[in-house]
Parts: structure tokens; sequence; C-alpha cells
């Protein structure tokens, strides 16, 4: 699969979930895309394949908030590790002190590597402002635990191509097993008890239809059925089979299977600042479309093998910023930024907030299961998350401001706090924020015994047998990260936990 789009661009079409948000007040009344993959490997087959695991405390507070000390950075070590395939970039530059190879996984499924090229002129400059710019240093390798900094871009690509759940789990070989069967356009319209023991159903069968409707068919697990139907998909299987709130299905005339309130609740998104400065580089000779198409061709080097951007700044909110002291932080720790900015280029550049306070949710319209869904974002509805954005967009006036972008950057075209009214500067941002496809946690991890939350610490349904779920839903907390990675570690933490439970 090529990293960077074949030329014309990919088509997309039929590899999606196109769902719509609700039209969204912090998005200035917009309903934008929640686009999901619909295709094997999941979003991870469409993603833009950055490569980050979050910070260590983001680890810790999931260890925190679901009782379970396996959940600690430290005690998940081994499974960071063990999802991983480091490779050299493609091409075989020197990159050398471009990342830490202590901390990297070497003989796992998902390849990982740097960009083919580099260092441009930008990123030449982001070294010499680390020199004079003290608040924003050079970090040797972004998957250390402690991102904050500038620090190489790391993406899921191996020998210049892309690297997904389904390139690099349903291999050849693995397709081929016995004991494995593949369904595509199957849709699963809910999950059953096959019987129910006092009052907790042993959820087991899985309904299942084509994507167009028809017929529906059920098939049975013998041990236990694992649900990854992702951050949207698990809630609206789960609504669809009476398991959610009991007031909120017998609205909509679903029986009430389990009571679990917290189901499609809690929605966190990361959302982005979409900011501008005046920008001046050396004339360089790009190189053109089929030179680069043929680069790819003969070997997978050259701008299709690549994704976005070669840097990233990494960063927390002052100590002293009126968003901390007005609302608290919601960080998980001080290894965790706030903040995150691509640095490909400064000419339309995006800041990112990491640790949102607003929560959104996914609901169903009815009980028909391919009626279309509530998708409710509520991005930017906390003030902090506003607050936040202002300050960072200081932070990043401050980071292109430097001596080391002298004769390069030259204004900044904003949306500026500075110079804008309160109300404008809401406005600016609202009407161009972007989400960055990152939403988790609508299907909380909790403590074993907790009355909220939907799946214990082991990523079973609570209140109920048979049933895992090992998707981004369960995540009690949004990392710091793009959320990929940390989707590969919880799996492969689920894998063990399923291993321990049957022998
Ligand atoms: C456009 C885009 C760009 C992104 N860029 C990055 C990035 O650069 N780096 C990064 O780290 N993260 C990125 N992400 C996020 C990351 O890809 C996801 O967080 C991650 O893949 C989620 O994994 P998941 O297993 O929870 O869900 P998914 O990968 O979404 O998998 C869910 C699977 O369940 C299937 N499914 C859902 N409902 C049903 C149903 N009813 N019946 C049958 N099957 C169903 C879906 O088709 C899909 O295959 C991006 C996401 C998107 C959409």
């Amino acid at each position: 699969m090529v990293p960077g789009g074949k030329p014309g661009g990919n088509n997309l079409t039929g590899l999606l979930w196109t769902y719509m948000s609700e039209p969204t007040s912090g998005l200035n009344g917009r309903s934008v895309m929640v686009p999901r993959g619909h295709v094997l490997g999941g979003s991870s087959s469409i993603n833009g394949m950055v490569y980050t695991r979050g910070s260590s405390d983001d680890y810790d507070k999931w260890a925190e908030l679901s009782g379970d000390r396996r959940w600690s950075w430290k005690a998940l070590w081994p499974y960071i590790l063990r999802h991983e395939r480091w490779g050299p970039p493609v091409g075989g530059r020197n990159a050398t002190g471009e990342y830490d190879p202590k901390v990297h996984g070497y003989s796992g499924k998902v390849s990982t590597s740097l960009p083919w090229d580099g260092p441009v002129e930008h990123d030449l400059r982001t070294v010499k402002n680390a020199e004079l710019q003290k608040e924003f240093p050079i970090t040797l390798d972004v998957n250390a635990g402690r991102p904050m900094g500038v620090s190489w871009m790391q993406s899921t690509i191996g020998n210049g191509e892309r690297s997904s759940a389904s390139t690099a789990y349903l291999t050849p070989e693995v397709r081929e097993r016995p004991n494995l069967t593949i369904l595509v356009n199957t849709y699963i319209t809910r999950v059953l008890p096959v019987r129910t023991t006092g009052h907790v159903p042993d959820i087991r069968t899985v309904e299942v239809a084509p994507r167009t409707g028809g017929e529906t068919r059920t098939l049975t697990a013998s041990r236990e059925l694992i649900l990854t139907a992702g951050v949207i998909g698990t809630p609206q299987i789960f609504l669809n089979s009476g398991i959610g709130n009991k007031t909120e299905l017998s609205a909509l005339a679903i029986p009430c299977v389990l009571d679990i309130p917290d189901v499609g609740m809690g929605l966190t998104e990361h959302t982005a600042a979409n900011l501008a400065w005046t920008i001046t580089p050396r004339p360089t000779n790009p190189i053109a479309q089929d030179v680069a198409w043929a680069m790819w061709t003969a070997n997978r080097t050259g701008p299709y093998s690549a994704a976005f951007t070669h840097q990233m700044l990494w960063a927390r909110l002052p100590v002293n910023s009126q968003a901390l002291k007005d609302f608290g932080d919601p960080s998980a720790g001080p290894r965790s930024p706030h903040l995150e900015m691509p640095l490909d280029s400064a000419r339309s550049a995006y800041l990112v907030l990491l640790t949102p306070y607003s929560r959104g949710s996914v609901k169903i319209r009815s009980k028909d299961p391919f009626d279309g869904l509530v998708i409710d974002l509520n991005v930017f509805s906390h003030p902090f998350d506003i607050a936040a954005i202002k300050e960072g967009i200081r932070l990043a006036k401050r980071f292109y401001s430097g001596a080391a972008w002298d004769g390069y950057i030259s204004s900044f075209n904003g949306p500026d706090p500075d110079s804008l009214s309160e109300a404008e500067f809401r406005t600016r941002v609202t009407q161009n924020a972007l989400t960055f496809y990152h939403p988790v946690g609508t299907a909380k991890m909790s403590p074993k015994n907790a009355k909220h939350g939907v799946v214990d610490p082991e990523l079973r349904l609570k209140g109920a047998s048979g049933l895992r779920i090992i998707d981004s839903s369960v995540f009690p907390h949004i990392p710091t990260a793009h959320t990929q990675a940390p989707v590969y570690i919880l799996a492969e933490r689920g894998v063990d936990f399923i291993r321990d439970s049957w022998h």
C-alpha cells in the first residue's frame, strides 16, 4: 500500500464509514465527518500512519482509573514493544540521533520507521531554535514516555509501505489458518445472550447481516466473543442489543438486557486550531510527481514512501497559564503534553489540543440497526478547551518568533488572541477547527466493582460473561498520542488476558 497516496489521490470510496456528527457549536455550528475505516484493518488501513504512544503518565492514569496496575506504563512495557517492528528509513540515510534505539521493538508485527528524507531547511531551523529557545528542546524520541519538545516523526511504514493491522497481523500465512474465517461486507447488528444465569447474561452470540440489510444469521462462540468494532461501532452494537441506558433504550422500544448507562458516553476527541504564518523558504527543486512515482515503484523510496511531516512539537501549557489556573490540569501528569503541532509547514499549521475536558456521546436513532447514529462530538464545549488553545497559540507564536526563523517566517496570520476580541477569536478558531479523528472512550474501562464504566480491567463487559471488548472505545482516558499505537498496546495486553483465562 502506498503510504503517501497514489498520484491523483486515493479513492477511498467504500473504504470509509462516512458518519457525520451532529451540528456542533464548538465547530461554529458545523457537522463534520467522523471517518472510520470500513475495510480489513479498520481505521489503521486509512489513517495518517503517525506512530506515537503517548506519555508514561497517560498509562499510569489508565492504571489509576481502572484500579489495576497492569495498565501502568511500566507493567505495559513488554506489550509496548511487542507489537512493533522498528526498521531503518528507506533509502538508507543515516538517522542516528533522530530516535532512541532502546525504546523500540524489533520483532513485532507492525512496522515503524522514520521518514526517508531530511533534514530539510525547516528541520535544521528547528534544531537551531532549540539551541536559542530553551522552552523548545529537541527530544531524542517521542515514544520514550516523555514526549515534550521537538522530535522526529515516526510512522507505521515499513520498507516504504503502509503497515496496518491488516497487513501486519492478517498475513497470507495467518489467512490460511483452518480455524480462521473472514467475512467481509458483513455487518454485526447485535450481540445476544446464549443463556442467563441468575442476572448474568452469557453473551457469546453475534447476529450478522449483509451491509445492505437483509437476512440475518447468528454465530455463537464456544468460549468468548471478542468485539473490536471501534469507538462508534462498539456502542452502536451494544445499544442495538439492549445494553445501555435502560430509560433511553425503553424510549426506543428496545428491551434492556443490561442497564449500563455509560455505553456511548464520554466520547473524547482531539481538536485542532488551524494557524497560518507567512513563510519564505529558500527555493528548492521539488521532485516531480512522475519521478516520485518512479522512485516508489522502483525501490519504495521517495515522497510516496512517506507520511506528511518530519518533526512535531509537543508542549505543556506554562504552569502560570490562565487556563490551568481557572480550570485545573486535565492532563494525566507532567509528562503529558497539552499540545501538539506538526512542523512540516507553518503556512498552514495545526495546533492540536491533546487534553480536552469536553466529552461527547454516540447514540442510536431507532431500534433499526441500519438507521443512522447521533454522534455528538461536543468539542470545545468546556471553557478550558478554547482557553488552552488560546494559550497554545501564544506558545506557537513564541516558537516561530525565535531568531532561528529570521528570513524564513515573517509574520503570524492568526487567529491571534492578542489582536482579536474574545468573540472574534472564538469564531475564527471554531469555524476552521478540525477534529483529529482520534475519538475514544465510549465503553470505558473501570475498576472491577465500580458501578460506572462499561468493561472491567480485563476488558470484559460488566454484568455479563462471555464478551470482551478490545478497541479504542475502552480507553478510560484519551492518551496524548495519535491513537493507533495505544490500540495496538491495548490489544497485545488484551490477548494475554484471553490466553491466561483460557489456560
Ligand atoms: C482518517 C483517519 C486518520 C487517522 N490518523 C491517525 C494517525 O496518523 N495515527 C494514529 O495513531 N491514529 C490515527 N487515526 C486513529 C486510529 O487509526 C484509530 O484510533 C484506531 O485505528 C482505532 O482502532 P480501533 O480498533 O478502535 O477501531 P477501528 O480501527 O476503527 O476498527 C473498527 C473495525 O470494526 C468494524 N466495524 C464497526 N462496526 C461494525 C459492525 N457493526 N459490523 C462489522 N464491523 C464493524 C470497522 O469496519 C473496523 O474495521 C486516524 C483515524 C482516521 C479515521
